[in-house]
């Protein structure tokens, strides 16, 4: 790393940006390049003393090229001083924790979080990535800027409010440059026109349009001037569309997901791992923080705790939103949602396609069920968002749809889409009846704005090369549907990322399926070989239950990561066959070779063995599947051993195969979550379980629990399910005191919470009995 001698002389500090436990922030702009290396104009330097400097900020910083993270340019040593300069990135903006203070009720609309949260998850998919293993752990709103980008202006805006508009000027509100010497700003400094304002202290009346931003307090400005609606949010947010994640200095990288012991972050965003100090403190510790940063956007108090020692989450909030935040705040990390999973959440999933939807206007209609009329020109003018009912079946008329972007058919609407019947449309999804109208689509009908398209379970036409346009992000045939067309190469444009291709039972030629593809899922029929059809950029991949092919050598993408075999896949799984890059592998029931060393790459992660997925199609043939299963003979089982299952493994999921039967006491040495749905043929011992562990699952286990039965780290407890109860129900008292949550399934007749009273232990601070959460304490109401 090149260490630069910053010169005093060489820098103009312009103002102070901020100040942060570790040191100070200015923005500066370079006065003499001699060849230092430094040729940025303006730039933002973190000032910090060089007996509390680590280089790792800058380490990770120079890791980072994103557009969404502040840049780093290199850092230097003050030439005449004990300092370390770090010269980043000047971003022009405010922390989104000072915007939100002038917010009304100290909140975003949740539009808004909605978005800061998409750019969230891709910076934090981008840190968190394979590539650069890097923990940010100190994500909060202090840290996130909203980006002002100037080349717009908010004028137009302001001025539909009555304001005489200016531009932003972000100078100010930076706190003079008298203020440099970090102490806070000098109140007898004559040029100090900001007086003693705090640094970046965000005005209370909007900078463009002049109107007041808190409600409650009064404007001097006359109202001809003020604009009630205009709120800094919505100004900011309509000249700019990003965020930038800054601050690194407590940032990590992680080699796989090694853990840490270290209490650092900020203690409201603190994940309880973290605080625990009990080395389970990995990249998931961001996604809780990623929660509370989302609580906080949407006015929540972070002090305020439940019973678990979780943040409450705002009432106001859509479920949806709701769920996201749950799931990000899930106590055991080894349960938590990674970014990845989180990606594909429909909180982000929705407002995605609706945020490239609501472009600008707000209005959506849903029609009821009955409705089924021809909708006339005017009709849904400005309407960008249509929700057909069942009934509707009229044919769509072209110029009455020109500004709907969202659009849903019902039911049973098969009429024939003619070109430029939804010129702007972003998302169509069709219904179950839809064939159009029985004829091949045509080019121009799907229009060239479509991100978005899903057909229902009847359509089946030929799709033409060039039919589909060239925006197509995400196409969908829904599972158990009719589709199977023979596709040609340019049936599927080159755009599409996402296809899933329902029941599809055709071959497939090389070159059909475009290199743009990451997400691929081949439907319950497909059963054909692999070689050379799937392309190299795919990352997931599913096949359905139908598919039993030889694998062969680079049949499955070498960068894929989620990898997805259905219910009836049993073939050789010799070393090497399956690439270094797979992280989730799910085997199906059927699966029963041999694993030797080596037959599942290191990579793996999470291993679902034996899964018993049930797509619309496999009732059909479930008693097929009964009778089969229970043909197998003991001995003609595989049994899983020590050596098919790499070290790597942290989740391990086994099926209902009870003769699938593992050396216990051989797990994988850092397993932290084991769900078995088969029965155990003798009651656990000490050394069963690695000492890794945190979550257990057994669906079938009826031993006694002993004091020793589960290792002291293990959390998370589930004892029985639906169809196989736990009854040593008195055992349970001897579970150990670092068990967290408990959920057993009991029979009914034995259901008297309050006999548990004495049985449960204290410690236990989540407690599910046949899937109803227990009000603990137990007792308490008695
Ligand atoms: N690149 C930048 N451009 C503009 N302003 C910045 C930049 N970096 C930091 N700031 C401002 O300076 C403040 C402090 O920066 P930062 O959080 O990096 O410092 P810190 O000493 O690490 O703080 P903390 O106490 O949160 O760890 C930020 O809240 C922000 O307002």
């Amino acid at each position: 790393m090149i260490e630069l001698v910053h010169k005093e002389s060489q820098w103009e500090i312009l103002s102070q940006l901020g100040t942060g436990s570790f040191g100070r922030v200015v923005k500066a702009k370079k006065i003499n390049c001699d060849g230092t290396g430094i040729i940025i104009d303006i730039c933002a330097i973190k000032i910090i003393k060089k007996s509390v400097f680590t280089k790792n900020e800058i380490e990770i910083l120079k890791q980072l090229d994103h557009p969404l993270i502040v840049k780093y340019y290199g850092y230097g040593v003050g030439e005449n001083d004990d300092n370390i300069y770090i010269y980043m990135e000047y971003i022009d903006g405010y922390p989104i924790s000072s915007i939100l203070k002038k917010q009304p009720k100290n909140h975003f609309p949740e539009d808004i979080i909605s978005k800061i949260v998409i750019d969230l998850a891709f910076i934090l998919s981008y840190i968190h990535g394979d590539e650069r293993k890097i923990i940010h752990r100190d994500l909060k709103c202090d840290n996130i800027m909203l980006v002002n980008d100037n080349s717009h202006s908010c004028e137009a805006n302001c001025s539909i409010n009555g304001g005489s508009a200016k531009p932003l000027n972000n100078q100010l509100i930076e706190s003079c440059v008298c203020n440099l010497n970090g102490s806070g700003t000098d109140e007898n400094c004559k040029s100090c026109k900001l007086n003693s304002r705090p640094i970046r202290e965000i005005q209370s009346s909007c900078e463009s349009c002049g109107s007041d931003l808190d409600e409650a307090s009064t404007s001097s400005l006359p109202n001809t001037t003020k604009s009630t609606t205009c709120r800094l949010i919505n100004c900011i947010y309509s000249v700019s569309k990003k965020i930038k994640l800054i601050d690194f200095g407590l940032s990590k990288g992680c080699d796989g997901d090694s853990k840490y012991y270290s209490l650092v972050g900020t203690s409201t965003h603190m994940p309880p791992e973290v605080a625990l100090r009990n080395n389970t403190a990995c990249r998931k510790s961001d996604i809780w923080s990623l929660g509370c940063t989302i609580i906080e956007m949407a006015g929540g108090n972070l002090f305020e705790k439940d019973i678990h020692g979780k943040p409450k989450i705002p009432d106001h909030l859509s479920s949806s939103c709701k769920n996201f935040i749950q799931r990000c705040l899930t106590i055991d990390p080894t349960h938590r949602d990674d970014i990845i999973n989180l990606i594909s959440h429909n909180f982000i999933d929705r407002n995605r396609v609706n945020e490239e939807v609501k472009v600008d206007s707000k209005s959506k209609i849903q029609f009821d069920d009955e409705f089924n009329e021809v909708i006339l020109s005017g009709d849904l003018d400005g309407v960008t968002e249509v929700v057909f009912g069942f009934d509707f079946n009229q044919p769509i008329i072209p110029g009455t749809m020109s500004s709907v972007k969202k659009i849903e058919f019902g039911g049973s609407f098969n009429r024939e889409l003619l070109v430029d019947s939804l010129p702007s449309a972003i998302s169509i999804t069709f219904g179950a009846r839809f064939n159009n109208g029985n004829k091949p689509l045509v080019v121009g009908a799907i229009p060239s704005t479509c991100q978005y398209l899903t057909f229902g379970w009847t359509f089946n036409q030929t799709i033409h090369p060039r039919c589909l346009p060239d925006s197509l992000k995400q196409l969908i045939f829904l599972e158990g549907g009719n589709f199977n067309r023979i596709l040609e190469v340019g049936s599927i444009p080159r755009s599409v990322t996402t296809l899933i291709l329902g029941d599809y039972d055709q071959k497939i030629e090389k070159g059909v399926l475009p290199n743009s593809l990451t997400t691929l899922e081949l439907g319950g029929e497909f059963n054909y070989p692999l070689e050379g059809c799937i392309p190299e950029s795919v990352t997931s991949l599913s096949l359905g239950y139908r598919f039993n092919q030889p694998l062969t050598n680079n049949c499955i993408p070498p960068c894929c990561k989620i990898l997805k075999f259905g219910l009836y896949f049993n073939q050789d799984l010799s070393p090497g066959i399956l690439p270094q890059s797979i992280e989730t592998l799910m085997l199906g029931y059927y699966f029963n070779k041999e694993l030797v060393e080596g037959s599942l790459p290191s990579s793996i992660t999470t291993l679902l063995y034996e899964h018993r997925d049930y797509p619309k199609k496999v009732h059909a043939d479930f008693y097929e599947l009964t009778n089969l299963s229970k043909d197998l003979d003991q001995n003609e089982i595989v049994p899983l051993t020590p050596e098919s299952l790499p070290e790597s493994i942290t989740k391990l999921t086994i099926g209902k195969n009870q003769n699938h039967i593992i050396a216990f006491n051989c797990l994988p040495p850092d397993l932290q979550s084991l769900k078995y749905h088969g029965g155990f043929s003798r009651a656990l011992i000490p050394r069963d379980l690695p000492s890794s562990i945190t979550s257990v699952k057994l669906y079938n286990y009826n031993y006694e629990i002993k004091k020793t039965s589960f290792p002291k780290s293990v959390t998370s407890l589930q004892l029985g399910s639906r169809f196989q109860k736990f009854i040593q129900i008195q055992s349970l008292s001897n579970l150990h005191q670092n068990m967290r949550d408990l959920k057993i399934y009991i029979h009914d007749d034995e259901l008297d919470i309050y006999n548990l009273e004495d049985i449960i232990p204290q410690t236990i601070t989540s407690l599910i009995i046949n899937g109803e959460n227990i009000d603990l304490p137990i007792g308490v109401e008695k």
